[in-house]
């Protein structure tokens, strides 16, 4: 026998290998045991009340069990599989139990992986890159690096996906994509395993391999639970542990063999060489009449922990074993047990590497992004060719300030609306299978932004700048480029903060709906003084980052400048002086600097507001009061993806 790896985490772990020979690089962890007691979940409904989801379902998913929770379709196995996994806490009542504890969200989180139904991986790079990612997040330091490749190689192999390790995830096959995703959560090995139909969208052979592994963990010790619609007969046959649900109530639990008994003990008989699983998913979806309430009755809806065929049904009723009773096998697993493994500065390095080499990958489209963006330069620049030195162009080129401010409104916060809303995605499954905190992650994201703005805004500002005749002094130009580059990054922020919240619909809705009053806030009343304004267009005005970004801009670019020329064809240039701009637009008193400083300050408070918005996203049980509220009634009411 090994000796236990003295790096392991915790003084729990024994080597694996006891009981999984193929996974001897992972530690092993306690076995958990999940009870649960009239298990209610309801959803709220407009103004007509609440649905009721689950109805006081109760059940015992035991360690080294592989779990089916069956039914058809509606009937909450994706439900109490989320209520569960902590993953939908909010309307939920009842009790679940942990090894015979009251259950800990938050504690029960750490031990507790869930596999979603969709793919979620991340895209732009490969799988051996994806694992080792994982195992550097989850691990730490608890292994060295030769340490996590072998055990990232052994789940790798177990999996079958050594083959495909250096291809990128988005071009993996289905039943790969879902290998990956099992294989991602194996990493550090957790002892409660949720899957959401792992085996949707799977060809047989890869449904039927996707059990067998599910089997093979749950053998280790695990405890492993998965939904799943209509399963053949020979992936029924690998579930060790079979749960029905219909109608939100518990219509089965026990052993798959004794599906076929336990339905002729209530006169139900379910044809030879019929797939039990079929048949008891048409029982129970009333094919054959309603005995839902007969089935739910006789198995007191999960209450009789184990249906068992030997027992006449009346004494099944007088013997129930009541979950709540049966003692624990196992000591309540310590609070400390599941800290994050990696500090959060490692956390925060690998999250920046990751997100760097995916900008690596995607280098085609930065490119693409570079020459829109020349072109962009080319032709606004283009339309104010050698305007910026005429005297008679002045006013013209004010244009151009206001040009700029839209390309470096747009040109950021298009690409944030659309691809935030599945980073967000991403961000959900990694954060709750606890790959990493918050923090560390927002911060790897703010600054893994910054070298792409800095470069298109290099791009569009030095040729804008030149073809335009603006007078090559390098502390303008650095001023043109600093508020530039901040109105970009003020608009990258408001595009984030939206898409946080909002799917890529309705972000491209609102995002450019939102820019409109900016637009109009930033050149309203110019020139004519604030006064005749009324107060609450005014405090708009202040709010509007356009303004500043305006601002800054043309007192950059107009601002300590020698008079202009006029030319022989003009007879009269009225703004020669460009401080004479600079007061027809109403801003001889502004100040550069205080316009540098209010949209950092504004930039600050967009990344705090998105970064609180995607912790009350990921936290279901945080509530931010009213904002929570608004944003409910929004998607239940407004939301653009209706009729979609
Ligand atoms: N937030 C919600 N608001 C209203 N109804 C909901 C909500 N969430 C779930 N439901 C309803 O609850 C029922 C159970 O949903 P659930 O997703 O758990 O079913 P399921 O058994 O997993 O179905 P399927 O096999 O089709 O995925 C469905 O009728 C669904 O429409």
């Amino acid at each position: 026998m090994n000796t236990p790896d003295p790096t392991a985490p915790d003084q729990h772990t024994v080597p694996i290998h006891a009981t999984c020979p193929k996974l001897s690089g992972l530690i092993r962890r306690p076995p958990i045991d999940i009870e649960f007691q009239d298990l209610t979940y309801t959803v709220p409904q407009g103004r007509s009340g609440s649905k009721i989801i689950l109805r006081s379902v109760s059940g015992l998913f035991k360690s080294g069990e592989l779990t089916a929770i069956l039914g058809p379709s509606g009937a909450g196995k994706s439900t109490l599989l989320n209520v569960l996994a902590g993953y939908k806490v909010g309307n939920a009542s009842g009790q679940i139990l942990i090894n015979s504890q009251p259950q800990d969200v938050k504690q029960f989180r750490k031990l507790s992986r869930y596999i979603m139904q969709e793919d979620l991986l991340q895209p732009g790079i490969t799988v051996l890159e994806s694992m080792m990612i994982a195992a550097h997040l989850k691990l730490g330091n608890s292994q060295t690096k030769a340490q996590k490749l072998e055990t990232v190689t052994e789940i790798l192999s177990m999996l079958r996906l050594l083959k495909c390790k250096r291809t990128l995830t988005s071009r993996l096959s289905g039943g790969e994509k879902k290998r990956l995703s099992i294989a991602l959560e194996l990493v550090d090995n957790p002892p409660v395993i949720f899957l959401d139909e792992p085996t949707t969208g799977l060809d047989d052979l890869s449904s039927s391999q996707c059990v067998s592994l599910l089997s093979m963990l749950a053998s280790g010790g695990r405890t492993v639970i998965c939904s799943i619609h209509t399963p053949s007969a020979r992936l029924f046959a690998q579930f060790s542990h079979v749960y029905l649900v219909a109608e939100g109530q518990c219509m089965f639990a026990g052993l798959g063999q004794d599906v076929v008994p336990y339905l002729a003990s209530l006169n139900i008989h379910c044809p030879r060489h019929y797939n039990p699983a079929d048949f008891m998913i048409e029982v129970s979806s009333g094919e054959y009449g309603n005995f839902n309430e007969k089935m739910m009755l006789s198995i007191d809806n999960g209450r009789i922990y184990r249906w068992n065929k030997q027992l006449p049904l009346a004494q099944q009723h007088s013997d129930k074993e009541h979950l709540i009773k049966r003692p624990s096998q196992y000591d309540a697993v310590g609070k400390n047990v599941y800290e994050f493994d990696s500090s959060a500065w490692t956390q925060f390095y690998v999250l920046f590497l990751r997100m760097m080499l995916q900008n690596y990958r995607e280098i085609k489209v930065v490119i693409l992004k570079c020459v829109l963006i020349l072109f962009m330069s080319i032709v606004t620049g283009g339309m104010f060719l050698n305007m910026a030195q005429d005297g008679s162009k002045t006013l013209f080129m004010f244009g151009f300030c206001f040009i700029c401010t839209i390309v470096f409104m747009y040109i950021p916060m298009l690409p944030a609306l659309l691809y935030f809303p599945q980073e967000v995605k991403l961000l959900k499954r990694e954060y709750f299978n606890r790959w990493y905190r918050l923090r560390p992650y927002y911060l790897a994201l703010t600054l893994s932004r910054l070298p792409q703005q800095f470069v298109l805004g290099v791009i569009y500002v030095s040729i804008a700048y030149y073809i335009t005749d603006m007078p090559i002094e390098w502390i303008r130009i650095g001023k043109f480029s600093i508020i530039c580059y901040l109105i970009g990054l003020t608009s990258e922020s408001l595009g984030l903060a939206i898409s946080s919240q909002l799917n890529v619909v309705n972000s491209v809705f609102v995002g450019p709906a939102l820019s409109v009053p900016f637009m109009l806030l930033a050149i309203y009343g110019l020139g004519t003084g604030s006064s005749h304004i009324p107060p609450l267009i005014r405090i708009g005005m202040y709010g509007s980052y356009l303004r500043y970004g305006l601002e800054g801009i043309v007192l950059s670019l107009y601002e300590d400048r020698p008079k202009l020329r006029c030319p022989d064809s003009e007879v009269f240039c009225d703004l020669r002086h460009p401080n004479l701009l600079l007061v027809r637009v109403g801003m001889e008193n502004c100040n550069y600097w205080l316009d540098v400083l209010a949209l950092l300050v504004i930039l600050t408070l967009l990344k705090l507001a998105t970064f609180l918005i995607l912790k009350r996203r990921l936290s279901p049980r945080t509530s931010c009061g009213a904002l929570g509220y608004v944003g409910r009634f929004v998607k239940a009411h407004f939301s653009l993806t209706k009729g979609y």
